[in-house]
């Protein structure tokens, strides 16, 4: 192919004005991966038990003829974006020793779309559709007008967020009032936390000598249960929005109670926050975890409080990706709730005005750390 000669200057502006066409088109990768989810992409190719073309992947779908070549077009930006591979197969099975003539090119799975079928219980593909639900996207749209100050406050005199500002509701109370967004959600931090299962045994310690463990604001109880089944006679207690709880079904060592985290906390020795702080204000925050001394008041040395969530700047985050993924986490924190993520110097500030004097940070899988917090 023959390039023009362009001046440097030239250049410069064809590579930001790419730079700038990119951004504004990356939302198509998420999108493009919900249709794949949506459309049951990867269990079809799954269940053909060899490579797929791409006649029979329409077929499998149910693909009207006249979007075969649409089909062909999503699936190349799926491959691209390594959802799938692709990989060429003789003709006619090439068995019986002949010379293959021909190949067929056909999809097959990848890691990460090994990741979205049904059947597993850590599979990712309800978390993507929850995570790409309008109800979270349209708070972006808002984000412009926020900034500009025409939503100030709530009736609590709180600043509001993006999403109370397009949908008149906070996150948790729209779940209330939409029980299937509500289901989904949830359904997504379960699938979220199904994680802690592959790290359960390297920090099993953090839980020895414990007694009682209250996973406040805990969901649906994946944390809990994982905890409790690794820590043979540990009582768990999950204390979450009464809506959020309300008839699930409990065991021996799992119990859940209805509640409100700024009014009450049950008494134990250990409270975990996992992905909770992040999603509140400094002011709140601070809230929460002075009632997190008041449940573990009297506990000697047993009292603390578990945090699993994100540290911005930690030495994982020479991995320019990592870091992207936390800056990306503070804005959706922005934009769909009132929290950010933090450093741990902001950690810290939060701890000492809650009256906590120690914390010890280990980080730990993915993007979170686990931080223990003492009296
Ligand atoms: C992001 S989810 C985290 C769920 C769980 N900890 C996990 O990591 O999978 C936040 C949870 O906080 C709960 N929540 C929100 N406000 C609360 C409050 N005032 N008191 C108790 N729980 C609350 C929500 O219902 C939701 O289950
Ligand atoms: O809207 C969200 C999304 C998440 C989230 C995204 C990706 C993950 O791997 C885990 C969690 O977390 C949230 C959260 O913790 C919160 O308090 C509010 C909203 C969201």
């Amino acid at each position: 192919m023959h390039h023009l000669g362009h001046s440097d200057e030239t250049k410069e502006m064809f590579q930001a004005q790419s730079h700038l066409y990119n951004l504004t088109s990356v939302f198509v990768s998420s999108m493009s991966l919900k249709c794949a989810v949506q459309l049951g992409i990867p269990d079809v190719i799954n269940d053909h038990k060899r490579p797929i073309t791409l006649l029979e992947l329409a077929s499998a779908l149910q693909i009207h003829p006249s979007k075969t070549t649409c089909l062909d077009r999503l699936m190349r930006v799926l491959v691209h974006l390594h959802i799938f591979a692709e990989t060429l197969v003789p003709k006619h099975g090439g068995g019986g020793g002949e010379e293959v003539e021909a190949y067929v090119l056909t999809y097959v799975l990848t890691p990460s779309s090994s990741l979205l079928l049904r059947d597993k219980a850590t599979g990712l593909s309800p978390f993507i559709v929850a995570m790409l639900d309008p109800a979270l996207m349209t708070p972006w749209h808002f984000l412009g007008d926020w900034f500009r100050g025409s939503h100030e406050s709530n009736s609590s005199n709180k600043l509001i967020s993006p999403f109370e500002a397009a949908h008149g509701s906070s996150l948790w109370d729209y779940g209330r009032k939409n029980p299937e967004f509500g289901h989904a959600f949830n359904g997504a931090m379960a699938i979220d936390s199904q994680i802690m299962n592959l790290v359960i045994s390297d920090c099993k310690h953090i839980f020895q000598g414990l007694n009682t463990l209250v996973d406040v604001g805990g969901g649906t109880g994946t944390v809990a249960k994982i905890i409790s089944e690794a820590c043979q006679g540990l009582k768990c207690t999950v204390l979450d929005l009464p809506h959020v709880v309300a008839g699930l079904p409990e065991s021996e060592n799992v119990k859940f109670v209805g509640g409100d985290m700024f009014e009450f906390i049950p008494p134990s020795d250990a409270i975990v926050l996992k992905l909770m702080l992040h999603a509140w204000s400094d002011e709140d925050c601070v809230k929460v975890l002075r009632k997190c001394r008041e449940a573990i008041a009297g506990k000697n040395e047993r009292g603390k409080v578990i945090i699993i969530d994100i540290v911005i700047g930690e030495t994982q985050d020479d991995d320019a990706k990592a870091i992207a993924t936390k800056l990306f986490f503070d804005m959706l924190m922005m934009a769909v709730v009132t929290g950010r993520e933090r450093t741990e110097k902001e950690w810290e500030k939060l701890f000492s005005e809650a009256g906590f004097s120690q914390h010890k940070i280990t980080p730990m899988f993915g993007l979170r750390s686990l931080i223990e917090v003492f009296p």
